[in-house]
């Protein structure tokens, strides 16, 4: 089994990480099935998995550990044996009862500060398990401290905030659930009106303060471009609000506007995993708001909560049926898991009901409400004010999201004919395509970005600071307006490929295609604390005179222009494509999805769902095959972990 990790190494399978950790408890003296199966829980960690499943792992190991990996070369097909060849030929690890035996047997198991800590069939690395429990439990604190809410003064408040209304507001749901407790959830799609209520819940939370002095209020989010969408779209509802006269005290103390990253908010330590606030040093705030909570990981979800004091509430906003984060994680997906059903306890349905008016759907209650912990504190929007759902982006997106095979296969087949019969899907259009090089994929990429490379070559005349600045301030902008996603990084419909290809359609004039070139948008891919730049960050190479060095230009979360020299950045892409993992927290004006024409399991509904939300007016999708997509369609991410376990 060693040497199958040695191989699957060798060939870019595994992590170096993950086969030192098996060579070292091999050191220790533990068997080798025991030292394997921590590599592959180690492996897991490095899909965005905090455990490994062990029953899945025995129903399906190759979907489950997703090996070979889509990129596998055919060389390494021949040299390496698949994770079932791998069960089949070790007689001690052929089911997962002898499995479990070999593990429950094991020193470096379930003992005093074992590396591996084994729950029913989930096999942990500690730290991770360690995670998991102080989210599990601090969550639980939190939802179980009841504050006193005068009712009738929370009547009177939501009847300003959002008018008197005798069927079902979800938005006045929230609103009067987060008062119940130290924990809330609000989930729902792009434009479900997530950001509208949770300023009017900031304002009523001011309303019924007990205290005189104002709450203190923290807004984050899990990367530099979510922290500044979410300042903006913060800002915009309270000008909104200004026209509520029963709120104009509490806007008039100042609410909170200016959200920062989690990063920033926790304060990082350089060069380590520490942050500055902590159990010992924690946060000086009241209530913490935390949007794109789908992309937040398990570690930092339990510094979050470490350094929050535990009479602080902790509301929680994001899109459930996105993908999770890169790391480990997929938090805000098992919180969630089934609030599109609702599952209240009649008691709180009763409660809401009576609180703020609202006339909860009799199939959203459930007599079993008590075994669904995280939905009695967790609303779900599903109406878009943003995007019709009977219309372009809105029915394509919740088509996809109900794994909807049959309108699907219409529009695949028909996009063409939909939108010259209806306006309403003229900006939603299927490309089949069968050439990632095909001259129709090109010209519209062509088209797409012609816009910007204009903007670029336009250099204000007037070489001052502030010229310059706007110019570069206009181009980030314009990278907004189109954008190539692609749903893998490798192959040549991977991101790699289309970077190259995409550069070479748009500098084949000029000589220098490679490296750092005038016009090249880029993202930075790991946290530079040193720059203060994020994973995920992006900028453009611009050139500030004739004669000047290359430099790279990125606006901080305040919307201020920084130039940095290329030599000083590290981890960088290109970012004419980026995959749709990388692409979470943003949008775009147009969006175009390129699906690879083999199947893979990391084509899943959650996949294309995220890929289609990013689409802010037009959205295009290539693919070669109709039956890939919609078999993406019908495959769900499988989102492991033990939170919602009693
Ligand atoms: N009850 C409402 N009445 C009127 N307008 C509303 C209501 N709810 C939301 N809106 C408007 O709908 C738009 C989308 O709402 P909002 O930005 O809050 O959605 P969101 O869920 O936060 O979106 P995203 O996930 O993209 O950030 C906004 O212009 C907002 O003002």
């Amino acid at each position: 089994m060693m040497h199958t990790l040695s191989l699957w190494y060798k060939h870019g399978w595994i992590r170096a990480i993950d086969l030192s950790l098996a060579e070292q408890l091999q050191q220790l003296g533990e068997p080798e099935s025991v030292a394997f199966m921590a590599a592959l829980t180690s492996f897991q960690l490095g899909q965005g998995h905090p455990c490994l499943e062990l029953a899945q792992l025995y129903h399906n190991p190759k979907t489950t550990l997703n090996l070979p990996p889509e990129h596998a070369q055919q060389e390494s097909l021949q040299a390496c044996d698949d994770p079932a060849q791998v069960f089949a030929a070790q007689p001690q690890l052929g089911h997962l009862e002898q499995c479990l035996t070999q593990l429950q047997q094991s020193a470096a198991v379930n003992t005093n500060n074992s590396p591996l800590v084994l729950v029913g069939s989930r096999l942990y690395l500690r730290r991770y398990y360690d995670y998991e429990q102080r989210i599990k439990n601090d969550l639980k604190q939190r939802m179980q401290t009841q504050p006193k809410v005068n009712t009738l003064q929370l009547q009177q408040v939501l009847d300003a905030l959002f008018g008197a209304t005798d069927r079902i507001s979800w938005q006045r749901t929230a609103c009067a659930m987060a008062m119940r407790s130290l924990f809330t959830i609000v989930t729902g799609g792009p434009g479900t009106g997530k950001t509208y209520t949770v300023v009017r819940l900031l304002a009523t939370l001011q309303k019924l303060r007990e205290q005189p002095q104002p709450l203190r209020i923290r807004l984050a989010a899990p990367t530099g471009k979510a922290a500044a969408r979410m300042t903006e779209s913060i800002s915009t509802e309270l000008e909104n609000l200004r026209a509520i006269p029963a709120v104009a005290d509490v806007l008039a103390e100042g609410l909170a506007t200016e959200a920062v990253t989690l990063h920033r908010l926790l304060g990082t330590v350089a060069n380590t995993r520490q942050f500055r606030h902590n159990a010992h040093n924690p946060l000086y705030t009241d209530v913490l708001i935390i949007d794109e909570a789908s992309m937040v990981d398990i570690e930092m979800l339990a510094a979050v909560v470490a350094a929050l004091p535990a009479q602080a509430r902790l509301i929680l906003l994001g899109d459930k049926d996105q993908l999770a984060s890169v790391e480990a994680g997929a938090i805000l997906g098992q919180l969630c898991e089934g609030a599109e059903h609702g599952h209240y306890a009649p008691q709180l349905a009763q409660w809401l009901n009576a609180t703020a008016a609202s006339q909860i759907p009799a199939e959203k209650i459930d007599n079993n409400g008590s075994q669904w912990p995280y939905l009695q504190h967790t609303t779900m929007f599903h109406e878009s004010r943003r995007f019709d759902a009977e219309k372009g982006i809105g029915k394509l997106a919740f088509e996809v999201n109900q794994q909807r095979a049959e309108w699907l296969q219409q529009w695949l087949r028909d996009s063409k004919i939909m939108a010259q019969q209806y306006p309403e899907f003229d900006n939603i259009h299927a490309l089949p395509c069968s050439r990632a090089d095909a001259a129709v994929i090109k010209q519209l990429v062509m088209d797409g970005y012609a816009p910007l490379q204009q903007l670029i070559s336009a250099r204000p005349t007037e070489q001052t600071d502030e010229a310059l600045n706007q110019w570069a301030k206009a181009v980030l902008t314009q990278l907004g307006a189109f954008q190539l996603l692609t749903a893998v990084r490798e192959g040549d419909w991977g991101m790699h490929a289309f970077n190259q290809r995409v550069t070479y359609w748009l500098h084949a004039d000029q000589s220098q295609q490679h490296g750092w070139f005038i016009g090249r948008p880029v993202m930075v891919t790991h946290n530079d604390y040193g720059l203060n730049l994020r994973n995920g960050d992006i900028g453009v190479v611009l050139q500030r005179g004739a004669g000047e060095p290359l430099r790279v230009a990125f606006l901080n979360p305040q919307g201020d222009v920084r130039w940095i020299l290329p030599s000083r950045l590290t981890n960088i892409d290109t970012a004419y494509a980026m995959t749709i993992h990388k692409s979470q927290g943003s949008e775009f004006d147009h969006t175009v999805m390129v699906m690879p024409p083999a199947d893979a399991p990391i084509l899943t509904k959650e996949l294309l769902y995220t890929g289609i939300t990013r689409a802010k007016s037009h959205f295009t999708l290539i693919f070669s095959q109709p039956q890939l997509v919609l078999k993406a369609v019908q495959r769900r991410v499988i989102r492991n972990g033990g939170l919602t376990d009693a």
